[in-house]
């Protein structure tokens, strides 16, 4: 006898900007893929029957530069190394068009289904309202995806991948060599020698070695400018919220708040990404509370710091030195106070720019781009909630099934729409931490929304879309015990608060309820109200309340078929013999209002409704 026991999960909230990372295991083997839908341009998550890849079809005509073929076409925007190049071409139509402006970008990208960019292309709104919904992914050859509008990325269902760790060595290389670069004066004194000067006292520098460097942001850069600074003898101490201290440890590196980080840094060294939290961290009020002669390098990006507070602060000696790779505005205006400033050295965002960091960030990227335009849930993404390729695989069917029962449910909805309350429950015997529900749930929002509305829903923007359409969906673990082998025995989905077409789909409590289940990998739907059904989800589907009796079914089956209509399979749940039941009968083709009407007709059929998957 199987047990019961309820958890309820209210308000799901994954965020989709998470940028929680895949364990190295995940492999690119899923069979998820991005599949037409909406338009044949379009490619939603879903299932595919096999694993071939489901390339991008252009079906728009082409412009000069972008050709129209069937391979997908990826606009490369920015300089890429040439091995991602040879990567993309394998499977895409490449086109690389550097220095595009803004405009140039908009008209070119509605025949783009992914595009390339470093960090001087913004991808703003407008580009992803330009491209029509035919981009789908947009690849930041780096790290930075301050310059991606994620938010508009997300809305309109784009993947934004980055290649977070191929330049991490050469960001740190620069960090050092700027530190050191600006200790001792190098640029300042390369620049007066080649005037014809020979100013020994002017550039006497500091020494780095005994002296505290403050890394602020502590993740792959940060910590690897940590290291080589130890080796060069400096105390390090490091500040960011988020790091964990084993990670300092290991290093020998203090992590210490800001506060403290500010007031004993001799150097102060940036390394956190520029998200509306640290932008303008370093300003007056923070400079004011910094030791008076700190020295200060930027590798991260020019929007931390509040430029015009830096000028003040090195004319009013409290920083001493500046050494920068970013600026707010890249390049920064010709005639800046701050790049012109005397104690201050430059370099036009070089931090990434080694032989050896670009091939693989080119490659790093590439293999995202080709990865997401062949369905595979990228492990990269930053605007996606990342799923393990062992769970993907396992979830399979399970995703499948939860978008068929989405369809359903809201297609026994009497005029569709006013779905607002939505509850889906999960028996399982895992444990509820062992069960990751993302997808499914994104799965059963998906089924829920396309048939009524134009909007596309993927993994991407499922939970941006309901919440725009305020559609609530709760989530609740039904715990079983037995087995945990399977992931999910069943799912079953409630709609509350509507009016059903079809009143023998309510449960006792009023909710329009659906559940299903896998059976040998297919999903099957095994619930309609309060009515057992085994119908294989698969084609469409008619559902007849009818008045148990003898030949029910060869009486539907002989309207079905006058009409021409081939009957994949029929299924009778009853309450009682003799009472009411329902039929669940799948059919290959869509039937003609005529041979509803015939269904309808049989005296004993109460109601009827026609489901398509
Ligand atoms: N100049 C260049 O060419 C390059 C610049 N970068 C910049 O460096 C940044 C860091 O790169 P990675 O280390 O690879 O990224 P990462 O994600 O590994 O590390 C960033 C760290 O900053 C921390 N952080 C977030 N908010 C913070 C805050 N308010 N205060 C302190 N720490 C905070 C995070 O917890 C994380 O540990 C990138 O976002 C990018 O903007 C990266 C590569 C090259
Ligand atoms: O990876 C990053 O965040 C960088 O800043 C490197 O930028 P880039 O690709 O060299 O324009």
């Amino acid at each position: 006898m199987t047990s019961l026991r309820t958890v309820t999960v209210q308000n799901p909230s994954i965020s989709l900007s998470s940028r929680a990372r895949l364990p190295s295991a995940f492999s690119s083997s899923t069979n998820l893929r991005f599949s037409p839908a909406a338009a044949p341009h379009r490619r939603l998550i879903t299932v595919a029957a096999s694993n071939k890849s489901a390339v991008l079809v252009d079906e728009r005509p082409g412009e000069a530069g972008i050709a129209a073929s069937n391979k997908p076409t990826v606009l490369v925007a920015e300089k890429l190394g040439q091995a991602g190049i040879a990567l993309l071409s394998k499977l895409a139509n490449v086109v690389c068009e550097y220095n595009l402006s803004p405009e140039e970008l908009c008209a070119k990208i509605s025949l783009c289904d992914a595009l390339i960019v470093r960090s001087g292309t913004k991808v703003t709104r407008e580009v992803f309202e330009a491209s029509k919904g035919r981009l789908k992914v947009v690849g930041r050859a780096g790290v930075g995806i301050d310059n991606v509008d994620l938010a508009a990325a997300t809305e309109f269902g784009c993947l934004v991948v980055n290649a977070p760790t191929a330049n991490t060595v050469a960001a740190a290389e620069h960090g050092i060599a700027l530190l050191a670069a600006m200790a001792r004066n190098v640029a300042q004194a390369d620049a007066s020698i080649k005037a014809g000067k020979w100013q020994r006292n002017k550039y006497v520098g500091v020494s780095l070695v005994g002296k505290t460097l403050a890394v602020m942001g502590f993740g792959k850069v940060g910590s690897e400018v940590a290291r080589r600074a130890k080796g060069l003898g400096m105390h390090v101490v490091a500040h960011d919220p988020y790091a964990p201290a084993d990670r300092a440890r290991a290093i020998g590196v203090d992590l210490v708040s800001f506060e403290e980080a500010l007031s004993t840094a001799d150097f102060i060294s940036l390394h956190m990404p520029l998200t509306p939290a640290t932008s303008k961290v370093l300003n007056d009020e923070t400079f004011a509370k910094m030791k008076k002669g700190v020295r200060i390098v930027n590798v991260a990006r020019g929007g931390v710091i509040d430029e015009e507070a830096l000028v003040r602060a090195l004319d009013s000696g409290i920083v001493a030195q500046a050494a920068l790779d970013v600026f707010t505005e890249e390049p920064p205006p010709t005639d800046s106070k701050l790049v012109q400033h005397e104690r201050v050295t430059v370099t036009p965002h070089l931090g990434a720019s080694t032989v050896e960091a670009q091939e693989g960030v080119a490659i790093e990227i590439a293999e995202a781009v080709v990865g997401a335009l062949n369905g595979e849930l990228a492990a990269t993404a930053v605007n996606a909630p990342m799923v393990p390729a062992e769970v993907l695989t396992e979830l399979k069917p399970f995703v499948e099934l939860a978008e068929k029962l989405g369809r359903l449910a809201v297609q026994l909805v009497a005029g569709g729409s006013g779905v607002k309350t939505v509850k889906v429950s999960y028996a399982s015997s895992r444990a509820p931490d062992d069960l990751d529900t993302r997808l499914l749930r994104a799965m059963i929002t998906k089924g829920l929304i396309e048939p009524i509305s134009s909007v596309f829903v993927n993994l991407v923007n499922a939970d941006y879309t309901a919440k725009q359409r305020g559609l609530r969906i709760t989530e609740e673990r039904i715990i079983l015990d037995g087995s945990p082998e399977n992931p999910l025995e069943s799912i079953q989905v409630q709609i509350a608060n509507v009016e059903s077409k079809f009143a023998s789909a309510l449960s006792d409590s009023g909710e329009i309820k659906v559940e299903g289940r896998v059976k040998d990998g297919v999903p099957y739907l095994s619930k309609v109200g309060s009515f057992e059904v085994d119908v294989s989800l698969e084609g469409s589907i008619i559902l007849c309340r009818q008045v148990d009796q003898p030949g029910m079914i060869g009486k539907v089956g002989n309207a079905l078929g006058e009409e021409n209509v081939n009957v994949s399979f029929m299924t009778v749940g009853r309450i009682a013999p003799r009472k009411q039941a329902v039929m669940a009968i799948g059919v290959d083709e869509p039937p003609s209002k005529q041979a509803l009407k015939r269904i309808g007709d049989i005296p004993a059929i109460e109601e009827f409704v026609f489901l398509k998957l």
